[in-house]
């Protein structure tokens, strides 16, 4: 399976100089959703995770799945104010701007293997977020993995000492 070709490249958006990587022309394809997903479990299962967290909102649509395929919990990571119970906060810098996630404090055990998927990593600001607030809980993040890596922002190098996998590159 081609991945790149299922992605669609959008020029200026959201503001100029951005090439925008579109995941809604593969997510609506059933056969190349479905095999990124399983590329994703096999990661996941040969690290033996116990359960999947993501970013919000495009992580969900990669996390939640990938969960529900290997029936593992899925832990979703939300923007400022979301989530309903105590939760603890970690700000981000990101391609395009600055924000802020949250995680529920009783969302992972100590000592639980973590895999953490989003669909892109471009700075690596999401994903080093994400990372730190799994390991203030006291998780172990086992691996990383992303459908996109835009290999031209460096954002591996925020990730250093962890297993990254990525299943398109520019
Ligand atoms: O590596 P980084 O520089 O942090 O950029 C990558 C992040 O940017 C996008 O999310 P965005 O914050 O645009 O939110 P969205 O998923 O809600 O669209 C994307 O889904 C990644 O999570
Ligand atoms: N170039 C890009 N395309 C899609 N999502 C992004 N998130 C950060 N940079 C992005």
């Amino acid at each position: 399976m081609d991945f790149k070709d299922k992605i669609r490249v959008i020029p200026d958006f959201p503001s100029p100089g951005i090439r925008f990587k579109d995941i809604t022309t593969l997510l609506k394809d059933g056969p190349a959703f479905r095999a990124a997903i399983e590329q994703f479990k096999d990661f996941a299962v040969e690290r033996r995770a116990d359960i999947i967290a993501g970013p919000e909102s495009r992580g969900f649509l990669l996390a939640a799945p990938m969960a529900y395929a290997m029936e593992k919990g899925f832990v979703p990571i939300r923007k400022p104010g979301k989530l309903p119970h105590e939760t603890i906060s970690q700000d981000y810098s990101l391609e395009y701007g600055k924000d802020s996630l949250e995680i529920h404090t009783d969302a992972i055990q100590p000592g639980q293997r973590v895999i953490i998927a989003d669909d892109l990593l471009a700075t690596g600001g999401t994903i080093g977020s994400t990372i730190q607030l799994v390991e203030k809980l006291g998780g172990i993040v086992v691996g990383v993995c992303f459908l996109i890596e835009l290999t031209y922002l460096n954002g591996r190098e925020k990730l250093q000492g962890y297993d990254v996998f990525s299943l398109i590159q520019y």
